[in-house]
């Protein structure tokens, strides 16, 4: 019903838009004239494109935040913009309050669109699908759901046990096949074999081509889309060939583990799983109607992808932290010791009387940071910060690696110290989470719950059993680690030697009982 005011509304309503228009056009002028955010001197067309090193960017992001005193830095790669942010006021301000604009992911058109990865949702462009990804993702990881994977990291982790009493020599060998195991078992209910087995080796080099294809500028034609196009008999275009066997991995990802668990559902013995459970919920009427069969399968997938090398990087950056530091080693060992008394394999209840061992646990997080960049986000629009103008389209980098190590939050930041999480022996809620090693805002890493939880008992279990120390050559002399890492969007320390041995015959009785008992289950 229209009311006797309804002129004065439609004039209301015009100026409000005029209004609105108006300032929104004076916004953009404004912007327009701000200065991009500092960074080093750009040279025509090329721009920074010669000044950003192939490896290790995030060193170098952090030098040239310190010389030009900006946490907020641009960078010109031959017509790309790239904004790095390196403070957590930063990250907060732009990926946390203003997560609508900065969430979005780039262009990978070789990982996705050529090697088949359109379904990551790492990857997935920041809209509905990726929303239904991450719920139905959610729902399964989330902080209370995590805990339902404990039983299953606890003996993965006694398996891992007995395994490095074989042969310590392998250990990032066996971290690896515990990680591969957990993950093939927690998404889909799937028994790997203690060797060699097929789904793992699947899992891994797809896993491999995934990190290779998702580093920016790795192929040409992520610089140059147009690329894609190009028939695959055309010179230069090796890297259609190469995407056309790579796509294999990706698919052979998708369907073989997917089809197992179906296998298994169908003879009634699928056991509990990501997979199983989430098929099992899709005909039940009072569950979330959206999800389809073919979400679950590329979720499942994503679970892999997303935790097996992360939590292995992460395992060994604890074994080289130990090596870094025979004293805190020696710490933790005495915590654990004072709670057990050496007569019972710590587990998850645990958790609350071992503080310095948490504490370690997020250093180790710090310390080396597996993904020192996260993952970069796309700006959707137009912004301003700090009176700086964001311009959209940018590529925007969280330094979660320079974050990590600032001075004014964790001091001696190389140092690997657990106590600077502690104060007066509880842990200190004033010093921050290291919680950027697992990204930022609304694309936070969602695994990280069963993440910290692998890795808080595979730490505490190996302490509490072995001794870490710096392997010795035929000669009697002390093999130094390199402390270094190789560059990528996951980085993983470069193999090195160490000797891992029992620390007394009573912790050898301890898990070999622990491994008979979990094999007669
Ligand atoms: C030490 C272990 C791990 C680390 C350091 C890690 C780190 C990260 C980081 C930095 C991101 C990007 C976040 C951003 O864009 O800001 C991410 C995303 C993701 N992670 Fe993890 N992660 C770990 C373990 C896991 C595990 C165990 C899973 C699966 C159970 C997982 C699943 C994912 C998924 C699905 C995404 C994509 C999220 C999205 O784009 O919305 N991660 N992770």
């Amino acid at each position: 019903m229209l009311s006797m005011d309804t002129p004065r509304t439609v004039v209301l309503c015009t100026f409000f838009i005029i209004l609105t228009t108006l300032y929104a056009v004076h916004l953009r002028a404004r912007r327009h004239k701000l200065p991009l955010p500092p960074g080093p001197p750009k040279l025509p067309l090329v721009g920074n494109l010669f000044d950003v090193p192939s490896t290790f960017q995030w060193k170098s992001y952090a030098r040239w935040s310190k010389q030009y005193d900006s946490d907020i830095i641009h960078l010109d790669l031959a017509g790309t913009s790239v904004i790095v942010l390196s403070s957590f006021e930063a990250t907060d301000a732009l990926f946390e309050k203003r997560s609508s604009l900065y969430s979005d992911r780039g262009d990978f058109p070789m990982l996705t669109e050529l090697m088949g990865w359109d379904f990551d949702i790492a990857m997935m462009k920041y809209g509905e699908e990726w929303r239904t990804h991450r719920r139905l993702f959610n729902s399964a990881f989330n902080v209370k759901a995590a805990r339902k994977y404990e039983p299953a990291e606890l003996v993965r982790t006694h398996a891992l046990l007995a395994r490095l009493l074989h042969s310590p020599e392998d250990f990032m060998h066996h971290l690896r096949q515990m990680a591969g195991e957990l993950i093939m078992a927690v998404a889909y209910g799937i028994d790997v074999l203690p060797s060699d087995d097929p789904y793992v080796t699947l899992a891994h080099e797809a896993g491999r081509a995934f990190s290779t294809g998702a580093v920016p500028g790795a192929y040409l034609v992520d610089t140059f889309p147009i690329l894609k196009h190009i028939p695959r008999w055309f010179p230069g275009a090796g890297f259609k060939l190469q995407a056309e066997e790579l796509s294999k991995l990706s698919r052979g990802m998708l369907e073989l583990p997917f089809a197992e668990t179906k296998r298994q559902m169908d003879s009634g013995i699928a056991p509990p799983s990501f997979t199983a459970d989430s098929l099992q919920a899709l005909s039940d009427p009072d569950k979330e109607p959206y999800y389809q069969e073919h979400h679950v399968k590329q979720t499942a997938v994503t679970v892999y992808i997303g935790g097996a090398d992360t939590t292995v990087f992460a395992l060994g950056t604890f074994v080289l932290a130990m090596l870094a530091c025979p004293e805190v080693q020696k710490k933790a060992q005495a915590e654990i010791d004072s709670l057990t008394g050496g007569r019972y394999l710590p587990s998850f209840e645990d958790e609350a009387s071992l503080p310095y061992i948490s504490a370690l646990v997020k250093e180790v997080m710090r310390w080396e940071n597996v993904t020192p960049l996260a993952i970069p986000r796309l700006l959707a629009n137009d912004d301003e910060y700090r009176g700086y103008r964001l311009p959209a389209g940018s590529i925007v980098i969280g330094n979660a690696w320079a974050i990590l190590h600032d001075e004014r939050v964790y001091p001696d930041p190389h140092t690997f110290k657990p106590e600077r999480f502690l104060l007066d022996g509880k842990l200190n809620p004033a010093v921050r989470n290291p919680e950027p090693a697992f990204g930022f805002g609304r694309r936070l890493c969602p695994g990280r719950h069963m993440a910290l939880s692998s890795i808080w008992i595979t730490v505490v279990s190996i302490l509490a059993t072995f001794d870490i120390n710096k392997a010795v050559d035929e000669q009697g002399i002390v093999i130094e680690p390199s402390y270094e890492y190789l560059s990528g969007l996951v980085s993983a320390p470069v193999p090195f030697k160490c000797s891992i041995t029992p620390r007394s015959q009573e912790t050898i009785a301890l898990i070999q009982r622990a491994a008979e008992g979990e094999q007669q289950l």
